[in-house]
């Protein structure tokens, strides 16, 4: 299987490069950032985004603040730059992840005098790596599932690929390897307002790896559902609780409803690094709710009345008993339940 050759996150030495997802699909511009601040502000600000991309991005940033803690204090520094980088979103459970695997690092080494930059670095080094392959065997076994029914077409919402992950993708990593193999014939991506992470930047994905792809409005999907065009829908996740319960972008939930009441699977994609164990159900898992103007402006151009008042909520809330199967790097659990998800995470 081959990864993509999109890449999202470099490090640099003494620096992190970040491919500006707020310009695709015009321009390919790269951002550098030289420390945890401007870390956490180019996550906040959507520079980088998607689940396991902020937890990965999160990681170097604790090694960017490593290289600059020159003094005795650099654990307090550190411990100061983690805060920082953990408020710069509030739903991806990756994001909390790498910095825990951070801080593991951190408190192996306390006692020494210096900043232990190099094994931070190598921590963010192999979480990133890890995160790639895990990828690559989620594609596997989603397309070992996917290829049970013979060929297929499938919707997918949000952006879950190389620019959301480490590399090759959760749900379009499936897709990806499932098209290699011949088992996908056409991809529809849905828009995904308000932010249009579907129209910029999955559409620009596969487009440039000649997957073919067809765009369409949200509120689309369910004529394409009810005329019976789609086999399965395949999406990400931001968290998912212990009762199989998944977090992801707005508008998951619907697609979910409306998968189920026309008979299509749904698959959700996502590695192990994000479940939330210590979360019973969806019903804890808090939900980001982003500036209004996603909804009042189209670019530059104000579309909605001033004063209006407005609901941004940008993740929503997927029971487990509208998901045929979860995939991750171990497995694939199906159907999701407690007991489904603590076998194999191995929890039991
Ligand atoms: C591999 S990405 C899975 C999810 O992170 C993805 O579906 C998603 O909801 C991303 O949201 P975003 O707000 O663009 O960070």
């Amino acid at each position: 299987m081959t990864a993509s050759t999109i890449v999202p996150i470099r490090w640099c030495g003494d620096a992190l490069e970040l491919l500006d997802q707020r310009a695709l699909p015009d321009r390919e511009i790269r951002l550098r950032v030289n420390d945890a601040t401007q870390t956490a502000q180019a996550i906040t600000d959507m520079v980088v985004r998607g689940a396991p991309a902020i937890g990965i991005t999160a990681a170097y940033g604790v090694a960017l603040a490593a290289q600059r803690a020159e003094d005795s204090d650099w654990p307090q520094r550190l411990e100061d730059a983690i805060e920082c980088l953990a408020a710069s979103r509030p739903t991806a459970v990756n994001l909390f992840w790498a910095l825990a695997r951070m801080r593991g690092v951190i408190d192996r080494h306390r006692t020494q005098r210096e900043a232990p930059v190099a094994a931070l670095l190598d921590e963010a080094r192999e979480i990133h790596q890890r995160d790639l392959a895990d990828n690559l065997a989620m594609g596997r076994y989603g397309s070992e599932l996917i290829a049970r029914n013979g060929t297929c077409t499938v919707m997918t919402h949000c952006n879950t690929g190389a620019l959301a992950t480490g590399g090759h993708g959760t749900a379009l990593g499936v897709i990806r390897s499932a098209w290699e193999q011949g088992l996908i014939t056409l991809v529809h991506a849905n828009e995904t307002r308000p932010w249009l992470q579907g129209a910029r930047l999955t559409a620009w994905e596969l487009q440039r790896e000649g997957i073919p792809v067809v765009l369409a409005a949200d509120s689309a999907a369910s004529l394409l559902l009810a005329r019976g065009e789609i086999d399965w829908l395949i999406v990400g996740a931001d968290r998912i609780a212990a009762n199989g319960d998944v977090a992801n972008k707005i508008g998951t939930y619907a697609l979910a409803v409306q998968a189920r009441h026309h008979g299509v699977k749904v698959m959700v994609v996502a590695p192990s690094s994000t479940f939330d164990l210590d979360l019973e159900s969806g019903a804890d898992i808090p939900i980001e709710t982003r500036d209004s103007r996603e909804l009042t402006h189209q670019g530059e151009r104000r579309v909605a009345p001033e004063n209006v008042k407005i609901f941004n909520p940008v993740f929503d809330i997927t029971p487990a008993a509208l998901i045929d199967a979860i995939v991750c790097e171990h497995g694939v659990i199906e159907p999701p339940n407690p007991t489904s998800i603590a076998r194999l995470l191995g929890r039991t």
